[in-house]
């Protein structure tokens, strides 16, 4: 269904609509390897102190204070060495005084060690060993429970998993964590005249950027994605494609064949009485303005239909479903990978009044650390080398019709954000 006549549904509401359609998925139980990226949906506690046992920082020896007071290059201190010990020795030793043993980097030292010398402070003796140095009470013996103790909070329910998250799910024991799964997302691309990558090209032909620019974006969320190949403007052909793939979806994802045209598939297709519930509406924003979304089928699987200008298909990704997908996630807070900043216009262009803009920009830093931005092409929803090349969408709202240099704008990076400019030594 359109809105009659010029209506334009805005930005925020059609962005609202796909976020209605999606809920974030309920949590799973997944092996450590496979959470990278998902959200935790549990609070984990550490089962056991970190580290788990007392242990040496240093290859050397395990001493008392006390036996090994005062060592220098001019009084070296001679002790006995009673004991070897390799990391992963298992049994319980104890550090008779006036001895020594050899002891290695992470092995568990013995009931009365109090310090442990550095090899390079002695002169590696195996049976006997000469001291050149004192250590202080406590040096090179790392606590059990100085990590972490048993009970105690590590990563609280919400977190996003990043590396350094994984190495403590497993450095406390963990093999697998209850995440929320990252949504399964069907890519689709449609239209006779859009063919593979690799394939060469006969007149009136091109290759299919969205289906491979959408998959990339989904992964980048963190989402899985499966491209279905390009489907032909044919009803039948789509209706079937779709319903094949509802089995393996949460999301289906579409581009092309949502505006005027004669051959526009996926209109015809979703709009059709049946399973599938799917609006379609004019949206005040450039590009992308002919949208859909819905749910598909009995299992109302949403969908989101994009149109099928590169550019529009991006900008409308960029705007309407990546803050859907981030839902799904868990991961409903500020988007890391998308700052937005405040930044200067490096130079004017014109803006349609009734439309939220989203210019391809390239930003810079000015001398005094501003942003500064310059689109980097025309506003063709068809220049995809330009969308290459631009690191920003600057976003101009409704209402403005020209921005003038010097105006303060609103920009999206397109990736993280900078870290500060390293300043110059006082
Ligand atoms: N009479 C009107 N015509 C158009 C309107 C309108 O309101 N009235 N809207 C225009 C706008 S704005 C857009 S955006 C496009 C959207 O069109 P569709 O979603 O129906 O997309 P198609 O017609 O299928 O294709 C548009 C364009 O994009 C190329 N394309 C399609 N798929 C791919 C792909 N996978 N990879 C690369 N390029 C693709 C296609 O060849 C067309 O050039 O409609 C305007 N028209
Ligand atoms: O909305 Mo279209 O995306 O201007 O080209």
């Amino acid at each position: 269904m359109s809105p009659a006549g010029d209506t334009l549904t805005t930005v925020a509401e059609h962005r609202q609509a796909c976020l209605d359609l999606v809920r974030p998925l309920p949590p799973l139980d997944l092996a450590l390897r496979d959470a990278l990226g998902c959200v935790l949906a549990e609070d984990v506690v550490s089962p056991r102190p970190l580290p788990a046992f007392d242990n040496s920082a240093m290859d050397g020896y395990a001493v008392r204070v006390r036996d090994v007071a005062g060592a220098s290059e001019e009084h070296p201190v001679g002790l006995p060495v009673v004991g070897d010990i390799a990391a992963g020795r298992p049994d319980a030793l104890r550090l008779v005084g006036g001895t020594t043993a050899r002891i290695m980097t992470g092995a568990p030292v013995p009931q009365g060690t109090e310090a442990v010398v550095p090899v390079e402070w002695t002169d590696r003796g195996v049976s006997h060993v000469t001291i050149t140095r004192a250590p202080t009470p406590g040096q090179h013996v790392r606590r059990a429970g100085e990590d972490v103790q048993a009970g105690v909070l590590v990563l609280e329910a919400g977190t996003r998993l990043e590396p350094r998250h994984v190495g403590v799910l497993a450095a406390i024991g963990r093999a697998r964590v209850r995440v929320r799964p990252r949504p399964r997302v069907v890519v689709v691309s449609t239209g006779t005249e859009v063919v593979e990558p690799g394939v060469t090209l006969a007149r009136g032909q091109l290759h299919d950027a969205n289906g491979y620019l959408l998959t990339a974006a989904v992964e980048d969320v963190g989402a899985l994605a499966y491209r279905v190949g390009v489907v032909a403007d044919d009803a039948h052909e789509l209706a079937g494609v779709l319903d094949d793939q509802l089995v393996r979806a949460d999301v289906v994802i579409t581009s092309g064949g949502v505006s005027e045209g004669a051959y526009d598939t996926v209109k015809e297709v979703l709009s059709a009485p049946g399973q599938h519930s799917v609006r379609f509406d004019r949206v005040a924003v450039q590009p992308g303005m002919p949208q859909g979304c819905g749910t598909l089928g009995e299992q109302a699987v949403p969908v989101f239909t994009l149109p099928g200008n590169p550019v529009s298909s991006f900008v409308s990704f960029e705007v309407f479903v990546r803050p859907a997908l981030r839902r799904m996630l868990g991961d409903p807070g500020p988007d890391p990978q998308r700052p937005r900043v405040r930044a200067v216009a490096g130079t004017g262009w014109t803006s349609p009044p009734a439309k939220e803009q989203y210019v391809r920009a390239a930003w810079t830093r000015d001398e005094r650390g501003r942003f500064v931005v310059e689109p980097v092409s025309g506003h063709g929803s068809h220049l995809v080398t330009a969308l290459a090349r631009a690191t920003c969408l600057v976003v101009v709202p409704v209402g403005v019709g020209a921005v003038e240099p010097g105006d303060e704008v609103e920009a999206v990076l397109l990736g993280p954000l900078p870290a500060p400019e390293a300043r110059d030594a006082p």
